[in-house]
């Protein structure tokens, strides 16, 4: 999967945009409401948690899995993303911003030390 391939640095907002314009080019923009997406977001999670269904535990890395599987996998991981990041838009929002808000308020609360 990582390969020799150049890795282009993406952010939440390019992601964000990218899936605007795919939506608006569709005339999907009037159903991409919170509540679908949310429920679209939902039944991707559910594809997700399938991939991991019956294996048992797996180790960090995925040292065992096929490559087909690997790929799979960044597939649904993806559409959870996609659909995260839309769902925050169709709210309005700025998840990069919560989110770093976010890592700030965890850190308040799990100090290193404690
Ligand atoms: N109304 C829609 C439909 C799809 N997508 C985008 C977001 C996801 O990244 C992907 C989801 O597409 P599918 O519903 O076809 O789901 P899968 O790719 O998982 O296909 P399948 O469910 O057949 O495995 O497409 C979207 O933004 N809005």
């Amino acid at each position: 999967m990582s390969g020799d391939s150049v890795k282009e640095s993406v952010s939440l907002e390019v992601l964000r945009q990218k899936m605007k314009d795919f939506a608006q080019e569709r005339g999907w923009e009037p159903h991409h409401t919170p509540r679908n997406l949310l429920l679209a977001l939902v039944g991707e999670m559910g594809e997700l948690s399938e991939i991991f269904q019956w294996k048992g535990e797996v180790e960090r890395g995925l040292p065992n899995w096929k490559e087909e599987e690997k790929v799979h996998l960044g597939e649904e991981l993806s559409d959870v993303l996609l659909y995260l990041i839309q769902l925050s838009d169709s709210c309005g929002i700025d998840l990069s911003q919560v989110a770093l808000r976010k890592l700030h308020l965890n850190a308040l609360k799990y100090p290193v030390n404690k």
